[in-house]
């Protein structure tokens, strides 16, 4: 394989052209995305940033695409409520990214781009632009000027093109222009624009992005640096990119080998919740010998018989869609439907109100998305360095429910004198990215999430004993999911919201899933008095040092 593409560096232009072999391509899917590091390896210098402006970078991009997909959802469910919103969503909700003042407009960037990762995920091609990773809406191969000459800086990969990626990461790229991209017939390719640029790129060994699609789906996750070698043919232009080593292993490729696999490696247990979640959750240990601690899994909170459960009023709505002005459980949720129709929580709020079992509203309502339980295919695994954590082997998209906290509900009281406290939720201690909110409120008209506090803080979940899949997921100082408080089967707002985790962002598969444990740190204290220090290994670029 080497051989054979060192060999096709030494080809000329004129070689490029080869006639497209219909018969062997017809079918083929375009490869799922996959991304790869980004490497270093680029002519023009200025985009080198020091380490620690990654820092500062990294946090950027994640919340400049959190208030993207925040703001997209808001002006979704808007729209579907019926009320006229002037332009397209994806492009109102980016102007809206654009008035933040975290943005910045960023010109071409040739390889890495700061704060982007391989495996980050996307599903609009408004986001590539945002961020600086692809900035046409529209064309598939992204360039600039280098020393004078037009090279290709970023390409994608998605499925208007018989483009392949194989394994060994060499993807056979084609070129734009002609028939290629259509079913209509049409002229040859031609040696111009993207097609001219990306022939530049190969031979000044220009680092090229690749953005890889995903057929019949808009979701498109980032390529890394792919070094361009050669293309062959004739009719149409066939680049041959290799993927630049060194850079961690495809998404696409590990979950593929996952599901193929008739044997998982490191499986300990097929489904942790022997049958009483939807869908298996399976428990992987692929790092060391230890094996999980027995756990009475329960997929609800067990509460005291000093906690009687009020009941709610409910509503009269009769279809699945509430109308919000006369749904009482919408006006409880301040006139709005916390929701939007693909089931994708819009806004972090102190307290949301599903419809529940006192409403004659059907299940299918689009007021009833946490109750559901858990639909993502979670697994845990163990990780490095902080025990068992949560994951999941699909991608998330941002406002998914994930699962609910359980476990056994205690007073204060009950909840100081457990000698395990690893696995206590402190309900009214959720955490809230304000900021990202705030910043949704300027463009929309949204309510403002506070903190949960005073009314709600004495009461705690412990998930030692008995608990769910929840009680697995790990802290994390840059989190990608969050605790929403929820009522949906009774009415004990004081001591008795439930705990739902929902994810703040677009998560690509197997990345670990975490929320933020809102610790102050020096608050923790033992028997004695004396403050108890617990680091933190989330390994988040701003981590702050320690949980407590
Ligand atoms: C709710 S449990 C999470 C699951 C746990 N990792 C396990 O193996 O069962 C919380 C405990 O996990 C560990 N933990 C979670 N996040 C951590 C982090 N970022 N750094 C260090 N330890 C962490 C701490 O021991 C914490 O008390």
């Amino acid at each position: 394989m080497k051989n054979r593409l060192e060999g096709s560096l030494q080809r000329s232009v004129s070689d490029w052209k080869i006639k497209r072999k219909r018969s062997t391509r017809e079918g083929k899917q375009v490869p799922r995305a996959v991304v790869d590091d980004i490497t270093p390896s680029v002519p023009s210098g200025s985009h080198h940033k020091q380490p620690g402006d990654h820092i500062d970078a990294r946090s950027k991009v994640r919340k400049l695409l959190q208030l993207y997909q925040a703001t997209y959802r808001k002006l979704k469910q808007v729209k579907e409520q019926g009320i006229p919103i002037v332009g397209r969503i994806y492009l109102e909700a980016a102007k809206a990214v654009k008035k933040d003042p975290v943005y910045t407009k960023l010109g071409a960037i040739v390889g890495n781009v700061p704060g982007v990762e391989v495996g980050d995920e996307f599903y609009y091609r408004i986001e590539l632009a945002i961020v600086g990773l692809h900035r046409l809406y529209q064309g598939g191969i992204d360039t600039s000027k280098v020393n004078g000459v037009p090279v290709a800086i970023s390409v994608i990969a998605s499925g208007g093109y018989p483009d392949e990626l194989s394994s060994s990461g060499e993807l056979i790229y084609t070129g734009s222009g002609g028939k290629a991209g259509s079913n209509k017939d049409g002229s040859d390719q031609k040696l111009e624009r993207g097609n001219l640029a990306l022939k530049n790129s190969i031979e000044t060994k220009t680092p090229v992005r690749v953005i890889h699609g995903f057929e019949g789906e808009s979701r498109i996750e980032v390529g890394g640096g792919m070094l361009a070698r050669g293309p062959k043919g004739e009719m149409v232009f066939k680049y041959k990119l290799q993927r630049i080593a060194g850079q961690p292993e495809l998404t696409l490729h590990a979950v593929k080998a996952i599901r193929k696999s008739k044997i998982r490696e490191g499986l300990c247990l097929p489904d942790i919740s022997q049958g009483s979640e939807r869908i298996p959750i399976c428990v992987i240990n692929t790092i060391d010998d230890m094996r999980l601690a027995p756990l009475k899994y329960i997929t609800e909170v067990t509460y005291p018989t000093w906690c009687e459960k009020e009941p709610q009023k409910g509503c009269n709505c009769t279809n699945h869609f509430s109308d919000p002005i006369r749904c009482a459980c919408a006006r409880k949720n301040g006139g709005e439907i916390p929701f939007n129709r693909d089931n994708a929580i819009v806004k972090a709020k102190r307290l949301v109100y599903e419809c529940g079992p006192w409403c004659r509203c059907p299940s299918t309502c689009y007021n009833r998305v946490s109750q559901h339980g858990v639909k993502i295919p979670l697994e845990i695994f163990k990780t490095g360095k902080t025990g068992w954590g949560v994951r999941s082997l699909g991608s998330i998209s941002s406002g998914s429910f994930i699962c609910e906290y359980t476990g056994e509900l205690l007073n204060g009281e009950e909840a100081e004198n457990r000698q395990n406290d690893e696995y206590l939720f402190d309900i009214g201690r959720n955490y809230y990215d304000e900021e990202l909110w705030e910043g949704i409120k300027s463009v929309v008209d949204v309510q403002s999430s506070t903190s949960s506090s005073g009314t709600m803080k004495c009461f705690t979940i412990d998930g030692a004993e008995c608990s769910n899949v929840g009680r697995f997921i790990n802290h994390s100082c840059s989190p990608n999911l969050y605790a929403q408080n929820v009522l949906w089967d009774h009415g004990d707002m004081r001591r008795t919201p439930h705990i739902m985790l929902f994810a703040v962002e677009n998560i690509p598969p197997l990345q670990e899933l975490t929320y933020h444990y809102n610790y102050k740190v020096g608050s923790v204290h033992d028997e004695n008095g004396n403050e108890k220090v617990k680091h933190c290994y989330c390994g988040a670029s701003d981590c702050r040092g320690r949980l407590y």
